[in-house]
């Protein structure tokens, strides 16, 4: 469906119609220097914290694709993992599909992300052993799936991003931007309700990011879909844009 028709649909549903099902209210999010809260020397404990994200709220309602804009170290990759539940917010609240997941330990947000979120990052993370194809089946093992259908949808899933024809090559034998396709193949295989990326069309020429581009928008129809992205081609057809700058927003939200 065309960008303006879809904007104009989303408009004229009423906010009952349409659940939000992804939300944060007024996160903070603080990393230690060293992030990960590794050891750090004691000279440098003192006054050590990065504020990356300063009382954001955001919430997007199904069938919405949602950009986020803003200045390197704005803290946009930090809301991706947020809202992905990679992370848990040094104060304030995010929920995913109705679940309030701020406090949630490691092992329930991995679980509810698995059901919930396709994640597509900067950097690809395909393992390197596996076949494309393995690849994109990957997430649908968990699931229980039994392994014809895994490697059915998987092929499915790589001929509709134009790879049809390297399922049996592994990442190594792929270049930059095929390996980002095999990347958003993985992501959508589950059918989840959200799918959650950061800077996706990085490594993709103009034709290929569009034609990604097009199987995105058709997948959000009714599901949500978030963006962190410089490339203006990308912002260009999201249904709105949210603006980042040091860590607030910086638009009218
Ligand atoms: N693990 C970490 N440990 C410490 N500081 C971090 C960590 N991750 C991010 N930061 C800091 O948090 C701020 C926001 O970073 P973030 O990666 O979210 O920004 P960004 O808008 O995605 O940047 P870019 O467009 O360059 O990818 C930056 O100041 C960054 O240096």
């Amino acid at each position: 469906m065309e960008r303006e028709t879809r904007a104009r649909t989303i408009e004229s549903d009423t906010a009952s119609e349409r659940e939000t099902l992804l939300r944060c209210v007024d996160v903070v999010q603080e990393y230690r220097r060293g992030g990960d809260g590794s050891f750090l020397p004691w000279r440098e404990r003192a006054g050590v914290t990065v504020r990356a994200l300063d009382g954001v709220s955001l919430g997007v309602r199904e069938g919405e694709f949602v950009g986020i804009e803003g200045p390197s170290g704005s803290g946009k990759s930090t809301l991706v993992h947020l809202l992905a539940g990679l992370l848990t917010p040094t104060s304030g609240r995010v929920e995913l599909a109705g679940v309030d997941i701020s406090d949630r330990s490691a092992r329930e947000r991995s679980r509810l992300r698995h059901r919930n979120v396709g994640l597509v990052f900067q950097r690809f993370q395909l393992l390197p052993s596996l076949s494309a194809r393995a690849n994109v089946a990957l997430p649908l093992v968990q699931s229980g799936v039994s392994k014809r259908e895994r490697r059915e949808r998987a092929f499915d899933l790589l001929e509709r991003v134009g790879l049809g024809d390297r399922a049996t090559h592994t990442p190594g034998q792929l270049s930059g931007g095929e390996q980002q396709r095999v990347a958003i193949a993985r992501a959508l295989v589950t059918d989840p309700p959200v799918l959650l990326m950061d800077e996706p069309t990085g490594e993709l020429d103009r034709e290929t990011g569009s034609n990604i581009l097009d199987h995105v928008i058709e997948f959000s129809d009714d599901r949500v879909v978030v963006v962190a992205s410089h490339d203006e081609k990308v912002l260009d057809r999201t249904d709105r844009r949210v603006r980042l700058v040091d860590g607030r927003r910086d638009d009218a939200p």
